[in-house]
């Protein structure tokens, strides 16, 4: 039934998703106009193909170094003994990094220096958006009804990156050049406007960067509480060559088996999504055949219930990677199996993001060794749905030390 509402009959976006419209201008992600979307996903796609992901390599590199010389810092400055580290936060500052300086057109050093005005003001308005969501009418009576807008400090900063790169007239190879490259379409329907640049970039901070840093942090904890799983993950990137710099190569690790299996096992039991996935009947639709829906109903997309149904995943609350391995007796439900939605609102990041988690979790696991402490993984067991899914404390300390090289 997912996949009809989802795919099939590609229902509309709901209601919710005006509270992501900033700016008053239409974005990939919020817009709910089909054709709007259509064209949107068409200019946009060419900066997540697979091809110019790969040459933006460069860039997950020296985020992923810059985040293991930070570690090893901490380490050293404790004679390389067992050290707590907050592991959540080190991947919400690594997905930042790669956000910032892919999307944004620079780093926002969140590895070094743990702050920076841009994304602290997106988080905050995150936080905003998702208190939004549970007082629709208190938000419609304070804005009496006025789009919501960014704030101007990251409107600023957004311009100063636009005009010192028209104005020295160099190309940068990054998503936003891709961006910018549709000032010069033939169409000028295919010309976006500074701040569409503006808003979709904001968009792409928003929903690209804590879905995957989560993700990788529930991965540590899951191989924290299956240490047997993490001696299968230790033992294949064991078998790679580290590069001197201290970083795997995507060719290295994109199609680790194992590696892959801990990735989507992760993404099957702490989907992002788990909240569901609101569309709305734009028309009267019959689902699986029984269930009338008149136009108007809003239908949520029960990601969480596919990815945790035991006729689907046997032992379906256990995580175990092994069931994605080929030739397992029973192989993954993978139509039962919606991390990044389906249809034609699926994640546009979807490379993306494994990519920088295939990099970022084979490197760190070479490089450290990670013990629980106890009362981190008790609390861990608290989660909540704050926009994405997450730890209810926002943070994961972890025993961690080095590995021999
Ligand atoms: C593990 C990481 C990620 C997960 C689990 C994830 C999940 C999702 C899901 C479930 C949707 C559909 C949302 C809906 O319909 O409400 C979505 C859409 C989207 N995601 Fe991701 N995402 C991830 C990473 C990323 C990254 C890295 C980016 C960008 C750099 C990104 C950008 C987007 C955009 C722009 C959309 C809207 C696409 C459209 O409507 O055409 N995501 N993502």
């Amino acid at each position: 039934m997912i996949k009809q509402i989802l795919s099939q009959d590609d229902l509309q976006k709901g209601e919710i998703y005006e509270l992501f419209k900033k700016n008053n201008v239409e974005s990939l992600f919020s817009t709910r106009d089909k054709k709007v979307h259509k064209h949107l996903r068409r200019l946009i796609s060419p900066a997540f193909s697979v091809k110019y992901l790969n040459s933006l390599e460069g860039f997950f590199h020296d985020t992923l170094k810059a985040m293991i010389h930070k570690v090893d810092t901490q380490l050293q400055a404790n004679n390389n003994q067992p050290t707590a580290i907050d592991t959540w936060k080190m991947w919400q500052s690594l997905a930042l990094d790669i956000i910032g300086t892919t999307a944004f057109g620079q780093s926002f050093n969140m590895i070094e220096n743990e702050s920076h005005p841009v994304p602290d003001t997106i988080s905050w308005e995150m936080r905003h958006s998702s208190w939004a969501a549970n007082h629709p009418f208190l938000v419609k009576l304070l804005t009496l009804g006025r789009p919501l807008r960014s704030n101007p400090l990251i409107t600023e900063f957004m311009m100063n990156v636009i005009r010192e790169r028209s104005e020295s007239g160099t190309r940068r190879n990054d998503i936003l050049q891709i961006l910018l490259d549709t000032k010069d379409a033939s169409d000028p329907n295919d010309r976006l406007s500074d701040i569409s640049i503006i808003t979709e970039t904001i968009l792409f901070l928003i929903a690209g960067s804590e879905t995957t840093s989560n993700t990788m942090g529930f991965a540590i904890l899951e191989l924290l509480r299956n240490p047997s799983a993490l001696k299968c993950l230790q033992a294949e990137v064991d078998g790679l060559e580290l590069p001197d710099d201290g970083v795997f190569r995507h060719d290295q690790v994109k199609s680790l088996p194992y590696l892959n299996a801990v990735i989507n096992e992760t993404l099957r039991l702490d989907a992002i999504a788990a909240s569901g996935i609101e569309r709305i009947a734009d028309r009267d639709v019959v689902l699986g055949g029984t269930i009338f829906v008149p136009k108007g109903t809003m239908v949520i997309a029960n990601v969480y219930d596919a990815h945790l149904n035991e006729k689907y995943w046997p032992n379906a609350s256990k995580f175990e990677p092994e069931r994605w391995l080929p030739g397992a007796p029973v192989p993954p439900a993978n139509d039962a199996f919606f991390p990044f939605s389906t249809g034609s609102r699926d994640c546009i990041g979807k490379a993306f993001a494994r990519k920088e988690m295939q990099l970022g979790i084979a490197s760190f696991i070479r490089r450290f060794n990670i013990e629980p402490i106890a009362e981190e993984m008790e609390d861990a067991k608290q989660v909540r749905h704050f926009v994405t899914l997450t730890v209810a404390k926002n943070k994961t300390m972890v025993m961690i030390s080095p590995r021999q090289q």
